[in-house]
């Protein structure tokens, strides 16, 4: 079994929704089972700034799949929630990045693992350390509570707490 850390974020249509429904399609199968969601953040578009604001969650899963095929299923779930690629970081109904996958260092055409930003990303740090502040970024050796301090959280605001970043919870909300 694996256990990966993933960063979702929408800013089009009902961005509440669709991560729900992303988190919902991830655990639907056998084969992925998410073990942790983070409270939800409503964020400032970073890179092409002039878009809405984002909502970014982290979440952990454990899986069965190889790095590669859960990038096969976080991509067909993109497709499957209407995702539109046009803009280099523009405005999305729902992406998932793949942050951490174990302590592995996976570089292919299609897959970088650590995710090549991740460390310089308040969006993606804030959420992750919620529900990881000890886990390693294998590139760097830092933990993600290391990396936070070095970032800070500006931009980054709590939307709406999840309890005890409870899976249950989060669907509830
Ligand atoms: N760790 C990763 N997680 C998800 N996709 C990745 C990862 N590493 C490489 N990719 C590749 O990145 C490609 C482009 O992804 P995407 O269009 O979502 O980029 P982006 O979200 O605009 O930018 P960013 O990658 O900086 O978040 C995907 O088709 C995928 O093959
Ligand atoms: N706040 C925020 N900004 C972004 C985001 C995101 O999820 N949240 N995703 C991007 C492309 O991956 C580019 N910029």
């Amino acid at each position: 079994m694996h256990t990966a850390y993933l960063s979702l974020g929408s800013n089009i249509g009902d961005s509440k929704d669709n991560l729900q429904g992303a988190v919902r399609l991830l655990d639907a199968g056998s084969s992925i089972e998410v073990t942790k969601v983070s409270s939800i953040y409503e964020t400032d578009p970073v890179g092409f700034t002039d878009q809405q604001v984002f909502l970014n969650i982290a979440i952990e899963v454990k899986t069965t799949l190889a790095a590669e095929e859960l990038l096969d299923e976080a991509q067909k779930i993109e497709q499957s929630l209407g995702r539109e690629r046009k803009v280099h970081w523009g405005p999305r109904t729902i992406d998932l990045d793949i942050l951490l996958y174990n302590t592995d260092n996976v570089k292919s055409d299609r897959l970088s693992v650590p995710h090549p930003h991740m460390h310089e990303r308040s969006f993606v740090l804030v959420p992750l350390n919620e529900i990881a502040p000890d886990a390693v970024h294998p590139l760097t050796g830092s933990k993600i509570s290391e990396l936070l301090t070095r970032t800070g959280s500006e931009g980054v605001r709590l939307w709406k707490q999840t309890v005890q970043q409870c899976k249950e919870k989060f669907f509830a909300l």
